[in-house]
């Protein structure tokens, strides 16, 4: 219900990347034995259920906010808003991935090699990123922007932590002003460009929206219009946030 056709700017674009794109993410979906698990994936198990209280476990899970949308749809501006208003930790897959690339590790080639294509991050780096952040940030209540990128991304997440996330807020933004917005980002990205952009449209129309639609048969998406000002947008966020339990 939620998915837009591309404007017709996309439309005339070859669909260069995105089966690739579509690929890279279908491919890692395999349910793995438990023997097969990534360390990482471990560990974030271990993260989780060694911050479970003695009633079983629930009081002391972190509360967890899949925070969704396009690329440009607002995500991070409004993180940045509930994190100062709600006391939520804003961890940011992009930025962890952007991190990672930058420190020089051995994954960074890898890691920007697939973000200036417009594809999506094998799970177990990005997962082991967020573990990582959750790890240090010791929050309580947590806002995981851009996350989960695809069903992959969904499935490493959830079938090992054992939960779903508490809520997906999902920001939803006309194709056209998103990639205004991203052109007029000037944060020097790689990936903010006419040609990337169009791919990153296609990999969330493709790979993230059907994560979107999954949350949603659950009864888990707050969707909120995510056009006009930054501040009148985070009025419908704040009244969202108000209302929920954490
Ligand atoms: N409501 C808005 N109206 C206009 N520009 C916005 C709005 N919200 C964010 N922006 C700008 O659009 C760009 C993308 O926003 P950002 O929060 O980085 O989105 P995302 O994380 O979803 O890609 C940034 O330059 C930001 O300052
Ligand atoms: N879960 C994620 C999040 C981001 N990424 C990569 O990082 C890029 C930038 O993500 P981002 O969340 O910072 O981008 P925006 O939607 O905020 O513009 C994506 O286009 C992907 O290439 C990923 O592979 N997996
Ligand atoms: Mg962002």
């Amino acid at each position: 219900m939620w998915r837009r056709r591309l404007g017709a700017l996309l439309l005339r674009s070859p669909p260069s990347s995105s089966s690739t794109a579509a690929s890279s993410c279908q491919h890692r979906r395999r349910h793995l034995l438990p023997s097969e698990e990534p360390l990482a994936v471990n560990r974030l198990a271990r993260l989780f259920t060694s911050q479970a209280g003695s009633d079983g476990g629930n009081s002391q899970k972190p509360f967890i906010a899949f925070v969704l949308g396009g690329p440009g749809s607002g995500k991070g501006t409004q993180c940045t808003k509930i994190a100062s208003d709600f006391g939520f930790a804003h961890l940011s897959a992009g930025d962890l991935l952007r991190h990672e690339i930058a420190s020089g590790s051995e994954k960074g080639e890898l890691i920007l090699d697939t973000i200036k294509e417009g594809r999506i991050v094998p799970s177990e780096i990005t997962v082991e990123l967020i573990r990582k952040a959750m790890e240090t940030s010791n929050a309580n209540k947590v806002l995981i922007d851009g996350f989960p990128r695809c069903e992959e991304n969904r499935i490493a997440f959830e079938r090992i932590v054992g939960r779903e996330p508490d809520v997906v807020v999902f920001f939803d933004c006309p194709e056209d002003e998103m990639v205004k917005r991203l052109l007029g980002r000037n944060q020097g990205r790689v990936d903010d460009n006419i040609e990337t952009i169009k791919k990153r449209l296609k990999v969330f129309e493709s790979l993230n929206i059907p994560v979107i639609d999954y949350y949603s048969s659950r009864g888990k998406v707050r969707k909120i219009n995510a056009t006009g000002t930054a501040d009148e947008i985070f009025d419908a966020v704040h009244k969202l946030f108000s209302s929920l339990r954490f």
